[in-house]
């Protein structure tokens, strides 16, 4: 770790950062990384520590005294305030982010990501804080090319789908199609940030973060969240994978999704945190343009790959459709398509992804099931006995 040095070649100082969700996906990565690659110390923040136990205890493990967890939800904790004027820089990660809730507890979406992060905007733009927010690729919603009829060569023009970050308008659907929800509290936290920077002086990144994907993602519904939660899409098909049930393509897995390793990614933070003279007052988006896939595609290459990594032969039918109102209910609808432009953190960061959509799966998939193949088991073989 002695003699690390930023892009311009300048040593790095050891700082104090308050991660607010850190116990979460992205979370427990990002600690894991700076704990065991850096010198920064962590005020980790969140209800939940379950992802980042293997960080906090033992307690003799070399790093314990650089990270302490405060098991706090910023929602209603007076502690906050403190523990960002502490601190160097915060990031803040908290949010509900699962599409199921965007439409069937709206409120909760808006307030977890709109409402609930104002505090945090405040503390650091009044105590001159450093803040590094998670947004999302989300803010875009649809493509232009959505609008274009269906056999417009225009559709297979970059200039109609690919997102750039200073010049791509930001289109969502009607209120009550209530899937914006998320989206749209996301965008107006963005511009409060940007504007927090621009009125008053708040340094800022904020990410945009295109299907980060990897170990510790969501839950799996029975085993270590809700049996009816709906997770997100990777947890889903390796929830149906580990049960051989059919995975479920919500309105004939149509639309298109770039996929990145978590791993790539937390790099882009590490080097955001590192080098704020290039960080600073920039959005960054975050994903893999060469990992492109339908939803489709997903499902079969997981289907693969998880036989690989298992040993255990697909099923007959590997996949089934359903309609998005009955995987979602009602209010539900669907980005199209989400290429990431590059341009802006290849110019500041010099940051590029490097693990292929195969190679992530097979890391991914074989966690999951060394995770919870087992749990699945048992928890099947007692619902039968039942
Ligand atoms: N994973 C992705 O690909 C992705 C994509 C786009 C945006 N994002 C954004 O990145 C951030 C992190 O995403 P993630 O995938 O790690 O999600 P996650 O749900 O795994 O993590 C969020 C964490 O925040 C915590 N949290 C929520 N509300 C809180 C509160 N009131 N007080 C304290 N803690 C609270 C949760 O307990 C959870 O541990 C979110 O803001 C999300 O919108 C993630
Ligand atoms: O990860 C991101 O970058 C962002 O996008 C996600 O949104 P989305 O990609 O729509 O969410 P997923 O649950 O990962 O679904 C991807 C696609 O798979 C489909 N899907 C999902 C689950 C399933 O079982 N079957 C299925 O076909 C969905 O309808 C959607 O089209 C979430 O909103 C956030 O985590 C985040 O802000």
């Amino acid at each position: 770790m002695a003699g690390r040095v930023d892009l311009d070649g300048n040593p790095i100082k050891q700082i104090t950062i308050c991660m607010i969700g850190a116990g979460g996906f992205i979370g427990s990565h990002l600690c894991e990384k700076l704990l065991s690659e850096t010198p920064h110390k962590v005020l980790a923040v969140d209800v939940y520590s379950d992802k980042i136990k293997h960080l906090l205890e033992p307690a003799t493990v070399t790093w314990a005294d650089r990270i302490q967890f405060h098991r706090i939800n910023i929602k209603n904790d007076s502690r906050l305030e403190g523990l960002i004027k502490m601190a160097d820089l915060t990031i803040n990660l908290a949010a509900i982010c699962t599409p199921a809730d965007y439409n069937t507890r709206p409120l909760d979406t808006i307030y977890s990501n709109f409402i609930d992060a104002l505090p945090v905007v405040k503390y650091c733009s009044e105590n001159g804080k450093r803040l590094i927010h998670f947004s999302t690729c989300e803010v875009y919603g649809k493509t232009i090319g959505a609008f274009l009829p269906k056999d417009s060569p225009l559709r297979q023009d970059p200039a109609y789908y690919v997102l750039k970050e200073d010049t791509s308008p930001c289109i969502f659907g009607p209120i009550e199609k209530q899937r914006w929800s998320y989206a749209c509290a996301k965008q107006l936290i963005e511009r409060l940030v940007y504007a927090e920077g621009a009125e008053n002086g708040l340094e800022f990144t904020i990410v945009r973060p295109f299907n980060w994907i990897g170990p510790r993602m969501d839950f799996i519904p029975g085993i270590d969240g809700p049996s009816e939660g709906v997770p997100r899409v990777l947890a889903c098909f390796s929830n149906n994978l580990l049960r051989r049930e059919p995975l479920k393509l919500v309105d004939g897995g149509e639309s298109q999704r770039t996929f990145i390793y978590i791993k790539d990614a937390i790099e882009a933070v590490l080097l955001m945190i590192e080098n704020p003279a290039r960080a600073n007052g920039h959005i960054f988006n975050v994903g893999n343009p060469n990992n492109e896939v339908t939803v489709r595609q997903l499902a079969e290459m997981m289907t693969k790959v998880y036989a690989k990594v298992s040993g255990e032969s697909s099923i007959e039918t590997p996949t089934i459709d359903v309609s998005s109102k009955e995987f979602y209910g009602e209010g539900y609808d669907d980005s199209d398509k989400r290429i990431p432009d590059m341009t802006i953190i290849n110019r500041q960061l010099g940051w590029n992804p490097k693990t292929s959509l195969w190679d992530l799966l097979e890391s991914t998939l074989t966690y999951q099931h060394r995770t919870y193949a087992e749990a699945v088991k048992q928890a099947m073989s007692k619902t039968t006995a039942n």
